[in-house]
């Protein structure tokens, strides 16, 4: 708990008492025989950052790929905004707000870094045939807008100087960079990120954590899953901890690393925090 005036760490924030952007309701995912998500229910306020915790195995991917659409659940709900869209795929969620990062950032290799970023675009009259050839005008606008988009977000994440050099030249950190703005091209109102700081070297894992509060500030929600309990701590009001399929607990990162349910699941006894 921080005392009234007193700065929380990074991007720490009270949770909102407003309607979830973000919500699942009794989640259930089996493969075969298992339950990799048993019954999972949590809910994420507007403006918040919260983290996706617990030990391998407990069922943090599956929760995620939930989520972002990358499967439909065997049972439950989940709504963004308050609509569901459980049975809707990724691209549908996307046009309702949410944006995702891989744990392993798979940029187009050969494609410059600006090429990479405005893929992230959502509804350009250009990717459409028709409008090709009735408004050419208003199509070369957009691309230039586009363009022009994807070059301030590339500045934002500090990647400027390598705007026209081909995706394979970055690093692991780069390509989580890279991978943050090609989410932002399409203005998403919550962005869950997978494993951001897995693989980044401690100087960019520090821009990575300010582009993240910067963002934030801004108004958009975030969902980390992340096994850097120093980087939870230092973003996250909040912690939803799964074990086995189930949600353990959820509380601020130094509850539920004090939780001697939590310790038991990861470490048999030992400090998370
Ligand atoms: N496609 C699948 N088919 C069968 N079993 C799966 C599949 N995906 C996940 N599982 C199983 O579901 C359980 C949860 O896996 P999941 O990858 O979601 O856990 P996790 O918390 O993300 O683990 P980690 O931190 O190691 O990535 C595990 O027992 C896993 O073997």
């Amino acid at each position: 708990m921080h005392e009234t005036g007193a700065a929380p760490p990074d991007g720490r924030r009270e949770r909102t008492q407003e309607r979830p952007v973000l919500a699942a309701d009794n989640v259930v995912q089996r493969f075969g025989g298992i339950a990799a998500v048993d019954g999972v229910s949590l809910s994420i306020g507007r403006g918040e950052i919260v983290g996706l915790i617990g030990p391998n195995g407990a069922g943090k991917t599956t929760m995620f790929n939930l989520l972002a659409g990358a499967m439909s659940p065997t049972a439950g709900r989940v709504l963004i905004g308050g609509e569901a869209v459980e049975a809707s795929p990724a691209h549908r969620r996307i046009t309702l707000g949410l944006g995702r990062t891989f744990q392993i950032p798979k940029p187009f290799p050969n494609m410059s870094l600006v090429e990479n970023v405005m893929l992230g675009r959502q509804n350009q009259a250009g990717e459409r045939i028709l409008p090709n050839w009735i408004m050419p005008g208003r199509v070369a606008r957009e691309e230039k807008e586009t363009y022009d988009k994807a070059m301030a977000l590339l500045d934002f994440v500090t990647l400027t100087h390598l705007a026209r050099q081909p995706a394979k030249v970055l690093s692991g950190g780069q390509r989580k960079l890279l991978e943050l703005a090609r989410v932002l091209m399409a203005d998403p109102s919550i962005i869950l990120l997978d494993e951001p700081a897995a693989g980044v070297n401690p100087s960019l894992l520090e821009v990575i954590i300010d582009r993240i509060v910067e963002i934030n500030r801004r108004g958009t929600t975030f969902l980390i899953i992340e096994h850097n309990m120093d980087m939870i701590a230092r973003l996250c009001s909040h912690v939803f901890v799964m074990a086995t399929g189930k949600l353990l607990c959820e509380g601020t990162p130094e509850a539920v690393a004090a939780d001697p349910r939590v310790i038991e699941a990861y470490l048999g006894g030992g400090h998370l925090l």
